[in-house]
Parts: C-alpha cells; sequence; structure tokens
C-alpha cells in the first residue's frame, strides 16, 4: 500500500470533500421537532458552531440520490436561504446539517408573534421581500424550490427570514406526500398545471409565493379556511382566488393576484416582484 512507499496520503483515508461532514465533528443536543424525515435536532458542529441536523427516518428519503445532488445544493448560497453545511454520510441513516435558525418555522412565528408584527405592517412587507429575495436567487441559479410555504421558511434574529428545505422533496419516498392526490400532498400551495399535471417550475413557485404572502398577511392561517381538498382543487382550477385579508393593503393583493395567473406565463418572475415589493415598501412605509 501506498504508506510502505514512503509516501502516505495527506488524510491516510480519510479523504472527505468539502461538503462531506464526519459524524465525529458533531455533537446532538435537544429535538427542535419532526418533519417529513424524522427528527431534527439542535447541534454543535466542531465543538463550537450551532447547526440543525435532520436524521434521516429509515426509508424516508431516497438518500443515494440526495447525496448526490447535495454537492450542488451545498453550492446555493444567498443570505435568504439556509445554508446546508454538509451531509454525513458514511454511517447511515444520513444526516443532513445546516445552519441554525433560532426561531423556528415562519408558519408558527407568524401565528405566536403575529399581533407585533401587525402593529406597523412594514415587518410582514419586509419578511415578504426577503423571502422573495432567496426565490429570486433559486429562479436565477434555476434551482425549483418545489415546496415553498410559511412551514418551510424560517426565522432568526431579528425577523431575518430564509427559505429551507428547497428542493428536499424529489427526494421524500411516503406516496401520500409525493402524489397529488396524497393526504400529505401541500394542495393548497399547488398552482393549477402543478395539481392537473404535476408540472413544477419557477412559475409553479411564484404561485406558492403568493399563497405564503397571503399566510403572511393573515399571520399564519391556513389558505381556503373552510374548504376541503376537492373544494381547493375545484376553485384553483376554475380560477378563484383566495380573498384579500382584512389587513392587507390592495397594493400587496394585487401582487398576491398576479402570482395566482392561471397562464404560468402570465406570472410575474421573482426579479419582477422583488421590484414591486420594493415599490410598496417606498410608497408606503
Ligand atoms: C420561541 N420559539 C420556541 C419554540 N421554537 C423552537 O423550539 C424551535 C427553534 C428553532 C428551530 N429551528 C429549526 N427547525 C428546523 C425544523 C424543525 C422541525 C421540522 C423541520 N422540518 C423538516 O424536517 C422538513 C421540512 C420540509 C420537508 C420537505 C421535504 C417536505 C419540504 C422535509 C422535512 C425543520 C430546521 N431548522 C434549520 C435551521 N433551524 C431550524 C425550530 C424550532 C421556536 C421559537
Amino acid at each position: 500500500p501506498a504508506a510502505l512507499t514512503g509516501y502516505a496520503p495527506a488524510t491516510l483515508g480519510f479523504s472527505q470533500d468539502k461538503w462531506e461532514i464526519s459524524s465525529t465533528e458533531l455533537t446532538l443536543m435537544k429535538p427542535l421537532g419532526s418533519g417529513q424525515f424524522g427528527v431534527v435536532r439542535l447541534g454543535k458542529f466542531q465543538g463550537r458552531m450551532l447547526v440543525a441536523v435532520k436524521t434521516m427516518r429509515e426509508g424516508s428519503m431516497c438518500e443515494d440520490d440526495f447525496i448526490e445532488e447535495a454537492k450542488t445544493m451545498t453550492k446555493l448560497q444567498h443570505p435568504n436561504l439556509v445554508q446546508l453545511y454538509g451531509v454525513c454520510f458514511k454511517e447511515r441513516p444520513i444526516q443532513i446539517v445546516t445552519e441554525y435558525m433560532c426561531n423556528g418555522n415562519m408558519s408558527s412565528y407568524l401565528r405566536s408573534k403575529g399581533r407585533e408584527l401587525a402593529e406597523d405592517r412594514s415587518p410582514l412587507v419586509d419578511m415578504c421581500q426577503q423571502v422573495c429575495s432567496g426565490m429570486e436567487y433559486l429562479e436565477r441559479s434555476q434551482f425549483i424550490h418545489r415546496d415553498l410555504a410559511a412551514r418551510n421558511c424560517l426565522v432568526g434574529e431579528h425577523n431575518i427570514v430564509k427559505v429551507s428545505d428547497f428542493g428536499l422533496s424529489r427526494y421524500v419516498l411516503d406516496d401520500e406526500y409525493t402524489s397529488s392526490t396524497g393526504s400529505k400532498f401541500p394542495i393548497k400551495w399547488a398552482s393549477p398545471e402543478v395539481l392537473e399535471f404535476s408540472r413544477f417550475s419557477s412559475k409553479s413557485d411564484i404561485w406558492a409565493f403568493g399563497i405564503l404572502m397571503w399566510e403572511v398577511f393573515t399571520l399564519g392561517k391556513t389558505p381556503y379556511p373552510n374548504l376541503n381538498t376537492t373544494d381547493v382543487v375545484r376553485q384553483v382550477t376554475h380560477g378563484k382566488h383566495l380573498d384579500r385579508p382584512q389587513r392587507c393593503p390592495h397594493g400587496v393583493y394585487r401582487i398576491m393576484k398576479q402570482c395566482w395567473e392561471k397562464d404560468p406565463m402570465r406570472r410575474p418572475t421573482f426579479k419582477d416582484l422583488q421590484g414591486q415589493i420594493e415599490d410598496i415598501q417606498e410608497k408606503d412605509y
């Protein structure tokens, strides 16, 4: 072997790509909750940096496909994206390590802190602007989120909001989640072309962003509050939209309605939305 011939590779077999994390570098701490893949924990990376660690429940994820994609995902870097630091995959189940966001998901945050936020509308518009900025970066990177919703955005200090779990839905093995007729499929955030043909694109992310804006201005309400799945599908495919939330300015509602154009090509880009939201911020506040 190499060692005997005087040449010993520097890492002596522990060769690690930058995006590979060894479990020896991780200390797991309190659980933060559980999601589609199982428990998520607070952790410490290399003894100092706080991280979030998703440990994949057996059979919940197509792990090999994800490990391949992880290289690309670690390269997606933006102040409004939850940074993927790396993956522990030498032992199974694999563990996904990301930056830690101390205030949890945006949907729960809006329900618990929304009253304070709504005193002055600017924090609500500002949260939409931050999500839009992260999504504009994904759009520019030709990366489709596929499950944008307030529950999949995370909140840090000082109302910092970041988009999380982008693209991960492609690796979920649970048919109840992946099939558009499954009980866990996010029907209320799905555009007509996703409901009918499972056609995901940045334009279906735009539709979901419109729904997310409605979640923000209702302080975390569930969309189509009294409708069951069949009714939602009927409404959406017949071009019926969510009503304007009572605390939502008409200018903001006009943006939401653009996101809900039935024809995907008539919907704005995240770039367009960034400009429109900036104009609202300058005008109203
Ligand atoms: C004052 N409050 C007290 C209570 N509270 C908390 O306990 C709390 C604090 C911080 C939290 N932070 C994080 N929580 C999570 C977290 C927690 C539970 C579940 C999940 N979500 C998932 O596991 C998950 C989400 C989506 C998906 C698909 C593929 C379907 C899109 C698959 C899996 C994430 C991930 N994070 C990544 C970075 N930071 C966090 C989560 C919770 C929030 C603050």
